[in-house]
């Protein structure tokens, strides 16, 4: 792969592969020297459908050592913390803004890595650089037989504390087309969720999320919002799992049709609610998106792991930026 030595330009243009995990979209530029400054702007163009590549988010690989000189404190933070995290995952949202953490997009971003032999998932894990600190993601023979990639998200935290852990509800929210607002639960993976539970699989198909939810209070820095119905639980020998359907409209992109720290965050609040109905809480969760299936853990060390698919589908070059 020449962008190792000649970086994501060439004379024709600039270098990128498209990528998804579960058809949350990525366009994946390798900046391995890391000197490539992606503009709001050139961002939008990439990520646009029908102007562009097209694709939910942007995913700069870059040294996180470049991430570091370049004034981003996290970099520094992630060196200390893990000297071996020497790439970085720079996740921009398809309308420019910068995003924490995309945990869909660390699983591509890691098929993407091994493509370009940076890292050899099949001896190793990978220690990963990110906005919301060192992710680790490890490589399994998924329930289809394709590979699947496990990414320890590390601990996840319920803003509300126990307070709204034990009311289930911190937030509320209202979507296009409901009579009132509905109870919510924030939790956050890093990046920023609101999770609300609907009644039934046919409200959830049905629901009108062509424009942003809106929430009460009104987070800070803007939120996910993922809308969940909880289903059966499956017991396989000595192991029961919960599952849940969820549909998300992603801060910075709109609805989407996978979110894995979204997933994550859904089965978080159903767990959380199981648990202030006096249920015993399950750890191994099935997550079914419009894109796909994933799994989520609740580890014991307070970390949550999210598996599945990532699928890397074509590479070129654009003029556009
Ligand atoms: N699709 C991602 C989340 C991407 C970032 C999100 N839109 C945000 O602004 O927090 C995932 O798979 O986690």
């Amino acid at each position: 792969m020449t962008s190792r030595t000649t970086g994501p330009r060439s004379t024709t243009g600039l270098r990128f592969t498209k990528g998804h995990g579960t058809h949350n979209d990525f366009v994946l530029v390798a900046d391995t020297r890391g000197d490539l400054e992606l503009t709001p702007e050139q961002v939008r163009t990439l990520a646009d459908r029908r102007g562009g590549i097209g694709g939910d988010g942007v995913i700069r690989l870059a040294p996180t050592a470049a991430i570091a000189r370049a004034g981003e404190a996290v970099a520094d933070q992630v060196l200390a913390e893990e000297p071996a995290a020497i790439w970085f995952m720079d996740y921009r949202n398809a309308d420019g803004s910068v995003a924490e953490m995309c945990g869909n997009g660390v699983r591509v971003f890691t098929a993407f890595a091994e493509s370009l032999g940076l890292v050899d998932l099949d001896t190793t894990e990978l220690a990963l650089g990110t906005r919301a600190g060192v992710k680790r993601v490890r490589k399994e023979t998924g329930p289809d037989g394709v590979p699947w990639y496990a990414v320890d998200l590390g601990p996840w935290r319920l803003p509300g504390g126990a307070e709204a852990a034990a009311a289930g509800a911190d937030a509320a929210v209202a979507v296009r087309g409901w009579a009132a607002p509905r109870p919510a639960l924030s939790v956050d993976l890093g990046n920023p969720h609101t999770v609300v539970a609907l009644g039934s699989t046919d409200e959830l198909a049905r629901i009108d999320l062509t424009q942003a939810p809106q929430v009460a209070p009104p987070p800070p820095h803007g939120t996910n919002v993922e809308l969940v119905v909880p289903l059966e639980e499956t017991t396989s020998g000595a192991e029961t799992a919960g599952r849940v359907r969820m549909r998300v409209h992603e801060r910075g992109v709109g609805e989407t049709q996978s979110c894995g720290t979204g997933a994550v965050a859904a089965a978080l609040a159903v767990r959380t609610w199981a648990a202030a109905g006096g249920r015993a809480p399950v750890d191994t969760w099935f997550v079914e998106v419009p894109g796909g299936l994933l799994r989520v853990r609740v580890l014991t060390d307070g970390h949550a792991e999210l598996a599945g698919p990532a699928q890397l589908v074509f590479s070129g070059e654009t003029t556009l930026v």
